[in-house]
């Protein structure tokens, strides 16, 4: 077969989506029949973009929370990076928002909590994801928004090289600041961006849009954008601090968590502490002892490794299965 290292271990399906030297492919994870979504990455391809891809595992292993997609498994080969990652069987939230026209104030409360929770969580672990945009907000089945970085933009927090251009995607999201090239923190573009997300979830459409790069550029560094009668003051007053030209004048994500809009109906801030526990799930060790032919104790230590391999894979995997009320039985028992 054409991937040779995954033989046994998940069985391919089809393609759903690719970039620029990523190809993402649904998969089953065979030991526990989960669906997974496979991102192949060539090295040939990536060239000396090679380093953001371990910049991207890296960060990852790190970033294990509710809201944002989860990495089960890395493997490399000497032509490939191979990361096995959470899949969302309800797709991309653009396409949800292209459906539903644009969402009312409640239903964008929902997301945008969760989007907050997702970003200030990146930010309090010291990074800043820099592509922020519905076609990398994915939904799961109960309909949570899961955040992805698929052109692998995400970055440490300080200062970086302006990277859009190589980056993929529209600028349609991206801050001033960012598109003028000057020296910026990733931090406060990406809550630039979140003010277009919650534009784009309360209005159905961008508040700036162009067929012309020069002249959606000079709309972005205008700040000026079209206020539709049918958003509330709230709504209005708080789009209106997160796209503010000057990044020094934008709220910040402390001041977004507790911000009255986003409290409304809630009356707590968003919650952005990963809701993973650190203590191991007996009953995956249990079942995964008894198919590996090891004792509970071998099999915390082995597992305890995080070596980000099949076992880890199998490890997560089963413990998805438990939070979402399935048997936690691994499919061939020996
Ligand atoms: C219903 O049919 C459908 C229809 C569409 C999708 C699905 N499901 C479905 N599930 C899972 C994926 C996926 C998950 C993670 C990554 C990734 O690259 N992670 C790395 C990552 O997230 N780093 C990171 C995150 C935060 C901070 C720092 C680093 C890549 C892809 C997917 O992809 C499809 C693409 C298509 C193009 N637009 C983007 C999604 N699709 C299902």
């Amino acid at each position: 077969s054409q991937y040779p290292e995954l033989k046994g271990f998940y069985h391919l399906r089809e393609t759903i989506g690719s970039g620029g030297f990523a190809k993402v492919k649904l998969a089953y994870h065979a030991l526990t029949g989960e669906k997974v979504a496979i991102k192949i990455m060539d090295k040939r391809a990536l060239g000396d973009d090679l380093p953001r891809v371990k910049t991207e595992i890296a960060a990852m292993k790190e970033l294990c929370q509710q809201h944002i997609c989860k990495l089960f498994q890395v493997l490399e080969t000497e032509t490939r990076f191979y990361m096995v990652l959470e899949y969302c069987p309800e797709g991309e939230l653009f396409d949800y928002i292209v459906s539903k026209d644009r969402l009312d104030e409640a239903e964008a409360r929902i997301f945008f909590r969760q989007i907050v929770s997702a970003v200030a969580f990146i930010h309090y672990k010291g990074y800043a994801h820099r592509d922020l945009k519905p076609e990398n907000l994915l939904l799961d089945e109960e309909q949570n928004l899961k955040l992805i970085d698929f052109g692998l933009c995400a970055k440490p927090k300080g200062g970086m090289e302006n990277h859009l251009f190589t980056c993929c995607g529209s600028p349609a999201y991206a801050a001033p600041e960012l598109i003028s090239g000057k020296q910026y923190l990733g931090a406060e573009a990406d809550l630039w961006s979140m003010g277009v997300l919650l534009y784009a979830l309360l209005c159905g459409y961008l508040p700036f849009d162009d067929e012309k790069i020069p002249s959606l550029y000079r709309k972005i560094q205008s700040g000026k954008y079209d206020v539709p009668d049918w958003l509330s003051p709230e709504s209005s007053i708080l789009i209106a601090q997160m796209l503010q030209v000057d990044p020094k004048r934008r709220i910040s994500i402390q001041q977004l968590i507790n911000h009255p809009w986003l409290r409304k109906g809630f009356n707590i801030p968003c919650e952005f502490e990963s809701k993973y526990k650190s203590t191991l799930d007996e009953d995956c060790i249990t079942e995964l002892a008894v198919h590996y032919g090891k004792t509970r104790t071998e099999m915390e230590e082995d597992v305890s490794k995080w070596t980000y391999d099949y076992l880890t894979a199998s490890y997560f995997l089963l413990l998805e299965k438990k939070m979402k009320g399935r048997p936690v039985r691994l499919l061939q028992r020996p």
